[in-house]
């Protein structure tokens, strides 16, 4: 294909994040977009350009409760001389059968419902006397109450000019309009947009389905208590929280114990329903590391999965590869919990995206002063620290340190601090990259 081949004949080779991430974006092939009903689509990526089918809004229509009117008829009217004007009927919005409003004439009028013909202006049930022959009107009378109210008289106290009060058809959007362009995550506003269009499905990218396995003999699900050297298994949760906040369709499966014939026949049970693996724990160098020990000698119709170092920390050994008879993306991420996490967030969380279509496939960075001095970053590595960072203030601060165990100081952080690969302590004060970890 292209240089990867080379550089993985080197297994001592010491691959970049940027360069792992390349390698793995790079063998993504993004599934088919499919149409669903609006709700179904929503946080999904538009796959296709929508055009304006009719315009917005579709006819002419009232922007007020009040009285359709011509603007000449009112046009030197006030409160002490008001014109008087033979009502003719009420337009409710919904109405098809419409009165056309001659001179001298009004029509009552609800906001929504159609300028009825020889009206060109609305004015509001506050400039009038609403009918009652009394003072200006704070209100209509409901119809069921005063039936009377759609005929006899009212008296306008205030001229609208022409068009007043009129919402135009196609003043929104005009058929033939660019409606929403391929890209476009559809929240709310945007499936209101297709909705109103008259639009019951759209084109997106799915989400694709992810399945985290975590695996190591030493975890158990949190509820039940721990037996000697036991800890709870927390990683399962993490990302499959983490894929979730990211896009995806997650699922999470229990752990698996460091054993390769249940580990493959757990990975081999998941074929049918991801487009993505995710395991956590067993590729480091250890005697039970099973994940590396099962899936670097796969068998070539089963796939390929290959194990390297990274220069970054935490997260130095990963996995990556396409497995099983439709070849998925599998990535074998550390078990350190911050380990894994990190991970997630800088290979993992990308795949999501790209394979959803999203037009934002990495976190965006900012720039921030370290309030604390970092220190003992690996010479060679790219360091990722946790840290909370205030946008206001363009500051961050670490929080806990370095450890790759430490779940507690994660989950008070809402950031990743970068010591790049060059410096192996930053002094307080110092401007440094932040990776602010945000809902979206
Ligand atoms: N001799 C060496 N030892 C280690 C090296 C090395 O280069 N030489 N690398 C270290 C680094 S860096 C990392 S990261 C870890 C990666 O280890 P594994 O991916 O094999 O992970 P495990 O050994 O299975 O577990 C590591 C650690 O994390 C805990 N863990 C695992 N899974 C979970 C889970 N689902 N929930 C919570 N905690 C989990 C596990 O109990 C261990 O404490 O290797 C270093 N060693
Ligand atoms: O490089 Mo390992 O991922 O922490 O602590």
């Amino acid at each position: 294909m292209n240089g990867s081949t080379d550089r993985t004949s080197h297994p001592d080779r010491v691959w970049s994040v940027a360069e792992h991430l390349d390698d793995v974006l790079a063998r993504l092939r993004p599934p088919a977009p499919v149409t669903r009903q609006l709700l179904d689509a929503q946080g999904c990526v538009l796959a296709e350009d929508l055009t304006v089918p009719l315009p917005l809004p579709p006819f002419d229509n009232s922007s007020m409760d009040g009285y359709a009117v011509r603007a000449a008829d009112v046009a030197a009217a006030t409160e002490a001389s008001p014109a008087p004007l033979t009502v003719i009927g009420d337009v409710a919005a919904g109405s098809d059968e419409l009165p056309t409003v001659g001179p001298g004439q009004a029509a009552r009028i609800m906001t929504g419902a159609p300028v009825p013909p020889g009206a060109d202006a609305v004015v509001p049930v506050e400039w009038t006397d609403g009918g009652t022959g009394q003072g200006p009107a704070a209100t209509m009378r409901a119809h069921s109450a005063a039936p009377q109210d759609a005929g006899g008289e009212v008296r306008v106290h205030r001229p609208a000019a022409a068009g007043a009060h009129i919402r135009r058809a196609g003043g929104d959007a005009q058929a033939g309009d660019p409606a929403l362009s391929a890209g476009t995550v559809l929240g709310p506003t945007q499936l209101g947009l297709l909705a109103a269009l008259g639009l019951d499905t759209v084109t997106v990218h799915r989400r694709p389905r992810v399945v985290v396995l975590s695996t190591g003999s030493e975890l158990v699900p949190p509820g039940e208590p721990l037996g000697p050297g036991q800890i709870h298994d927390s990683n399962s949760f993490q990302l499959t929280a983490a894929a979730r906040e990211a896009g995806a369709l997650a699922y999470r499966v229990g752990a698996v114990a460091d054993d390769a014939k249940t580990l493959r026949a757990a990975l081999e049970d998941q074929y049918a329903r991801a487009d993505v693996l995710v395991t956590s724990g067993g590729v480091s160098v250890g005697a039970y590391d099973v994940v590396k020990e099962t899936l670097a000698d796969l068998s070539s119709d089963e796939g390929r999965v290959e194990f390297r170092k990274l220069a970054m920390q935490p997260g130095k050994p990963q996995g990556f590869g396409l497995i099983g008879p439709d070849r998925i993306p599998l990535l074998a991420l550390p078990g350190n919990p911050v380990s894994s996490y990190v991970s997630f967030e800088l290979f993992v969380r990308p795949v999501i995206r790209t394979l959803m279509g999203h037009p934002e496939v990495h976190r965006r960075t900012a720039r921030a002063r370290v309030t604390e001095p970092l220190g003992s970053s690996p010479r060679g590595r790219r360091q990722f620290l946790r840290g909370s960072y205030d946008p206001v203030a363009g500051t961050v601060t670490p929080v806990g340190g370095s450890g790759s165990h430490l779940v507690k100081a994660m989950a008070h952080a809402d950031a990743l601090i970068v010591v790049p690969e060059d410096a192996t302590e930053v002094p307080a004060d110092a401007t440094v990259e932040v990776i602010p970890l945000g809902h979206h």
